[in-house]
């Protein structure tokens, strides 16, 4: 057992009545770690995110952050879903800093980290600005900052780039990596999108058809910023790929 994990799952069983989701899963997930966690429509890496966060509690099995059972009051976790809104009734500016005002940090510290975020973010012009008044993108910006601002030791995104067009996605994923590797976060990472799972990971979690488990996992061991026209990096793509057909 690697005591050194951030994140350890054991034997993990999640049902539904009498659908069996989350089959008997054991992982662990290092300290820093990048993790992509991919697999088939409906094989529960939501419900697993849930699980983590108690959101739902599973039939049977255990997951541990740091040594101690999950507890998102205890342990410093941040998220990003899907189309999450940023607060409407704050500017960009103001939606930064939220998070950090309820940790009661020192003022500099606040400052510098939102200047920080925002300047990263391409947000600072736009720092007086509330979010009705950008586009549905650019509120993922914020949303993705305000999570990283908090300085999170894990990170949970669950298809955080939801329909974003292409050129914007990989924009703001490179932010992420640069994000990740400023704050040293352990990041859990959902996504149905292969290449961004090979671009963004360390490590790719290949989850099975239900009842789910997990088939295999795959190192990407590969330079960031990534190239995904590289035969390396095109070679991974399609063997996840091939590994999951859902299709
Ligand atoms: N609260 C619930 N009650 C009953 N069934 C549920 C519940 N939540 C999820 N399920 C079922 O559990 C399975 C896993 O769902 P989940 O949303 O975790 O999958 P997913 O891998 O995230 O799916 P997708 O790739 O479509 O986002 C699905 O069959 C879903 O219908």
């Amino acid at each position: 057992m690697d005591t050194k994990a951030k994140v350890r799952v054991r034997n993990l069983t999640k049902k539904f009545g009498d659908l069996l989701v989350l089959d008997d899963i054991s992982f662990d997930i290092k300290k820093g770690e990048f993790v992509c966690i991919v697999g088939p429509t409906g094989c529960g890496k939501t419900t697993f995110l849930n699980l983590l966060v108690k959101l739902l509690e599973p039939t049977s099995g255990n997951i541990f952050i740091d040594g101690e059972e999950a507890d998102p009051k205890k342990h410093n976790l941040s998220f990003v879903f899907q189309e999450q809104s940023a607060f409407p009734w704050l500017t960009v500016e103001q939606n930064i800093r939220f998070g950090q005002e309820t940790k009661k940090r020192p003022k500099h510290e606040t400052d510098n980290v939102t200047e920080y975020i925002l300047d990263m973010l391409g947000l600072k012009e736009y720092r007086d600005r509330y979010p009705h008044e950008l586009s549905a993108s650019m509120e993922q910006r914020i949303v993705i900052g305000r999570s990283f601002a908090m300085k999170p030791d894990l990170l949970l995104m669950d298809e955080p780039y939801g329909q974003m067009d292409l050129k914007l996605r990989y924009y703001l994923e490179d932010e992420v990596i640069k994000l990740q590797t400023a704050t040293k976060s352990t990041v859990i990472f959902i996504t149905h999108n292969i290449e961004e799972a090979v671009y963004l990971a360390d490590r790719c979690l290949i989850l099975s058809q239900k009842p789910t488990t997990v088939k295999e996992e795959v190192k990407i061991d590969l330079p960031h910023p990534r190239d995904v026209a590289s035969k390396k990096f095109i070679e991974l793509r399609e063997y996840i790929t091939e590994q999951i057909k859902w299709w």
